[in-house]
């Protein structure tokens, strides 16, 4: 088993591929770090790997849109599983806290702890890289650049955890995705679709959620993104929690389909929140 995650080694993709791989159940798995989160989706699609890590939200910077549209570009790709994984970020590096002019760190870690950096390193130039681990890979030697990354980053890279913990809302947490190739199950108590609609007349998306609505079904997120054709056409991302009961959610789809220009369900899949 091949599990492609967003590397190098030390990044929260990581921990949550370590989780996810034993919640699967696949001692065998080898894990294969990817440079962005397109690249580990496309290890994926490729048949590089056999299945992939994504992290699709976090809690404080909402939706990846790297993943969102990786799952609407890849209709061969199903979602498996999930994992809710808390995310403690620290300020690590070589030098003292006092002497750093400049942060690196993935964009959404540097979002989730805009207001400490703010408010205790006001003058530092912040610069985005590709993963936290990566940023961590980057300021080893020196003494006047910090990364934003977990503390097992810092041990991965040898760098002294400076400042602990960073993000601004304590219970800020990342949801991370596992896919896979092949079709798209319907297994577990969470759905996750997207579609496009036919009209972009009033009422047209109170209409589609309608289909929701009249069968008890709560929505538990909903997102839209650009459909990159044209201005103001959208995709809309949704999450639906299902109940025990069988075909509800086959009943709105139904229903929802001839709305649509585009449906696509990516899986109905378990989740498990890591306390
Ligand atoms: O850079 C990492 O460590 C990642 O796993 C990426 C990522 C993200 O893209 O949201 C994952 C969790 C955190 O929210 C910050 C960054």
């Amino acid at each position: 088993m091949r599990v492609a995650f967003l590397g190098p080694v030390g990044t929260y993709g990581e921990q949550a591929a370590l989780q996810l791989i034993a919640l699967e159940g696949w001692g065998d798995a080898v894990l294969v770090p990817q440079l962005g989160i397109r690249a580990v989706v496309q290890a994926l699609a490729r048949g590089d790997c056999d299945a992939a890590v994504v992290p699709v939200e976090n809690s404080v910077e909402g939706g990846v849109t790297a993943c969102l549209d990786a799952l609407w570009e890849h209709p061969d790709l199903a979602v498996v599983r999930a994992l809710v994984l808390p995310v403690r970020h620290a300020l690590v590096g070589s030098g003292s806290l006092e002497g750093i002019s400049e942060v690196l760190s993935h964009p959404q870690a540097l979002a989730q702890c805009s207001q400490w950096l703010a408010e205790h390193l006001p003058r530092a130039l912040q610069l985005p890289t590709s993963s936290t681990a990566d940023a961590a890979r980057m300021v080893a030697g020196s003494r006047f650049r910090g990364a934003i990354a977990s503390r097992q980053a810092a041990v991965e890279h040898g760098l002294q955890v400076l400042a602990y913990p960073v993000n601004d809302v304590p219970g800020n947490c990342t949801r991370f995705l596992l896919l896979r190739r092949g079709p798209r199950a319907h297994e577990g108590p969470l759905a996750s679709l997207a579609f496009s609609l036919h009209s972009n007349q009033p009422g047209a998306l109170l209409e589609a959620l309608g289909c929701f609505a009249r069968r008890g079904l709560n929505m538990s997120r909903i997102e839209s993104r650009p459909s990159k054709r044209e201005m103001g056409e959208y995709i809309f991302f949704v999450d639906l929690e299902l109940p025990q009961a069988a075909g509800v959610l086959e009943g709105a789809l139904e229903e929802l389909g001839p709305l649509c220009e585009h449906l696509a369900l990516f899986g109905a899949y378990p989740i498990t929140n890591q306390p």
